[in-house]
């Protein structure tokens, strides 16, 4: 499903004349993945995965490319982009802006355990950390600027109920004052399928064609409403501990953030839930949005706002 492009053989062989990365062994399309085509490469020099960018601003490419260089080489388990001869790190392959980067070994997980949890929280802290040099800068492309037009599209699909809470919401974001939060690079959507475990190791954080500079409280809470809270609403404290503890571990909450918390858990349950909601009512030719049930991220938000959830320590 999610080889939008198709890349044939002898395309990827020429293709992969600009790179140093030996002959090609086997290729093979990936199926997870929505928002581009991505390819497993084995060539005598290693395994790396192959994506030609369908949907991603191509000026925004560098921005994404160059976080996950700098976080690789801090020694966070992001992938390295790999060089071409000329030294560039993107490329065109069938009309697409194109990269190559390292393949990082484990799987998804679906269930988290409070180990993996952790492992979450402390990789996540070091990444704030690692990524404070981090020279460019991208504004959060998913904040008021965005929802806000957002909402106005969905106004003819929402019940008033919805609508209303959506627009409570949007109103209450507006009076939060971001700027008193420290922040930097942030990844902005590491859900359960953009990392990768062995067992209880974080080995890989994928997809960072979000990443962007923003409250680092924001990227915690987005993690949390995804690890640490079910379908319903309801939390596993076990998860919760576990992931902002070794984050606190790590990297502790300022005032501000503690103060910040149930906004920034709000926030990201807002983001979430409009853009689930835009790719439910206006879902593009061919994709399957069965798995991103919109109501997910309204029961999270309804539970934030009723009980709210305050930053331990
Ligand atoms: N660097 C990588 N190492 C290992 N697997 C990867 C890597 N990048 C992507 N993948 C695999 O490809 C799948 C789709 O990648 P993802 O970046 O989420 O795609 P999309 O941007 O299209 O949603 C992931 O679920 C993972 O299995
Ligand atoms: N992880 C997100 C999907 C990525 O966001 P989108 O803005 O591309 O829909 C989710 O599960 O909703």
């Amino acid at each position: 499903m999610s080889v939008f492009t198709p890349v044939s053989e002898s395309e990827l062989r020429s293709y992969l004349n600009a790179y140093e990365l030996g002959e090609l062994v086997g290729y093979k399309g990936i199926e997870e993945g929505i928002e581009n085509t991505n390819f497993f490469l084995t060539t005598s020099h290693g395994e790396f995965v192959l994506t030609l960018f369908e949907r991603t601003p191509a000026a925004d490419l560098p921005y994404f490319l160059g976080v996950m260089d700098h976080l690789s080489r801090a020694g966070i388990p992001s992938a390295r982009p790999m060089p071409r001869r000329d030294g560039e790190v993107l490329g065109t392959l069938n009309g697409r802006a194109t990269a190559i980067v390292e393949r990082l070994s484990g799987r998804g997980v679906d269930q988290p355990s409070p180990e993996q949890a952790a492992a979450l929280g402390t990789v996540l802290a070091k990444m704030h950390k690692a990524a404070a040099d981090f020279p460019a800068q991208r504004p959060n492309c998913r904040g008021p600027s965005w929802w806000t037009p957002a909402l106005k599209e969905l106004h003819d699909k929402l019940p008033q109920e919805q609508l209303a809470l959506l627009q409570d919401e949007v109103a209450y974001q507006a009076r939060v004052d971001q700027s008193a939060l420290p922040g930097g690079v942030v990844h902005a959507d590491l859900f359960r399928d953009n990392a990768l475990f062995d067992g209880p190791r974080l080995t890989g954080l994928i997809d960072f064609y979000y990443a962007c500079n923003d409250a680092w409280a924001y990227d915690v809470a987005v993690c949390v409403n995804d690890w640490a809270i079910n379908a319903e609403g309801c939390f596993n404290a076990s998860v919760y501990d576990a992931l902002v503890g070794a984050y606190a571990q790590e990297r502790a909450f300022s005032e501000a953030e503690c103060q910040a918390w149930p906004g920034q858990l709000r926030r990201a349950a807002l983001r979430f839930w409009v853009s689930r909601l835009l790719d439910w009512h206006f879902p593009r030719a061919g994709e399957l949005t069965y798995s991103k049930d919109p109501a997910e991220f309204e029961r999270i938000l309804l539970a934030h706002r009723q009980r709210t959830p305050q930053w331990p320590g």
